[in-house]
């Protein structure tokens, strides 16, 4: 058996720490492909500053007057079989803020509990009100922070779908509208990863936060959860791929260190959402990947707003 290489070469150094450092969006998508590229064959050199790695990019908003922010939890860890130590990325979870720059009124998306200080740090220091933790899907591989946010921020609201089977504060449904301050985003019910699978629509159409219900080139599994690869098919035909070309696309999860995409681009070049649905479902039924490492843990967990034994 093969043990964890610990002997750091220049290039990886600098990988790590672009990872660590959280350097900007071209040079962490950089880094997120190298560390998946390096850590392919079973003699591969792995940094070991790569694990834990933990980083947020920023990115400005078209809108005037709205402030957003894309955060990464990129969870490495190794894990052990029977050939060897492998490299393998756990979660690679995207957390977005957005708030009014006037108000200060903020809203987070998908906040994940192993990164609530530093999400609340950078709020704190922007001078954010936040007023509302919301979830565009019960995550089955990793585990929310809106319940221990709401325990840290007064006045702090939790939201996810009405047929998410979760509880939170508000129950949303197709249509409503989630405002701070002068913005709001709008949800679209995009069910087939599961069936609580929600989007959100920036006023403008300039945005949407697709969850796991379009990934860039990907799009969120079907086989557990209520998982329905027709569903799925159609929700992304509806709900995303009307809206504008030039929309930007900005999903729950990439493993590959890509942090947006556009409307246009997905529509002409998704691998699996590009086919006719008959061979969509035919590519979803035949994925064959391995369930999330936590994936017992985190749907119970999710079910309570992440509040299970808290
Ligand atoms: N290795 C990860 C889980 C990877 C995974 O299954 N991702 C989901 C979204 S999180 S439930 C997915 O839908 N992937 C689609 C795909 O094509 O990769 C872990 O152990 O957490």
């Amino acid at each position: 058996m093969c043990s964890i290489l610990t002997k750091v070469r220049p290039i990886h150094r600098a990988v790590a720490l672009s990872l660590r450092l959280g350097a900007s969006t071209e040079c962490s998508r950089y880094a997120a492909t190298q560390s998946r590229r390096l850590s392919r064959g079973v003699n591969s050199v792995v940094d070991p500053l790569l694990i834990n790695a933990r980083f947020y990019c920023s990115r400005t908003a078209k809108t005037e007057g709205l402030l957003f922010r894309q955060f990464t939890y990129l969870h490495c860890k190794f894990v052990q079989n029977t050939i060897c130590h492998l490299f393998e990325v756990e979660s690679c979870t995207y957390t977005y803020l957005l708030a009014d720059t006037k108000t200060k009124e903020a809203i987070i998306i998908d906040p994940v509990l192993e990164t609530i200080d530093r999400d609340l740090n950078l709020v704190m220091e922007l001078g954010l009100k936040l007023t509302l933790a919301v979830n565009t899907h019960c995550h089955a591989d990793h585990i929310t922070s809106s319940g221990l946010m709401k325990k840290r921020v007064s006045g702090l609201k939790s939201a996810i779908s009405k047929f998410s089977g979760a509880s939170a504060d508000i129950l949303l449904s197709e249509g409503d509208k989630i405002a701070f301050g002068k913005h709001y985003l709008t949800v679209r019910e995009t069910p087939g990863h599961t069936d609580g699978c929600i989007t959100f629509v920036s006023a403008d159409e300039s945005m949407v936060f697709t969850g796991d219900s379009l990934l860039i080139r990907g799009c969120g599994r079907t086989d557990f959860q209520q998982g329905c690869p027709k569903c799925l098919y159609d929700s992304v035909h509806d709900k995303i791929f009307t809206l504008p070309d030039n929309c930007l696309i900005y999903p729950a999860h990439d493993y590959l260190g890509q942090t947006v995409s556009t409307v246009g681009e997905e529509r002409k070049f998704n691998p699996r959402l590009t086919k006719s649905k008959d061979e969509f479902v035919e590519i979803m039924n035949n994925l064959n990947l391995p369930k999330p490492f936590k994936i017992d843990v985190s749907v119970s967990a999710n079910l309570v707003c992440g509040l299970h034994g808290l």
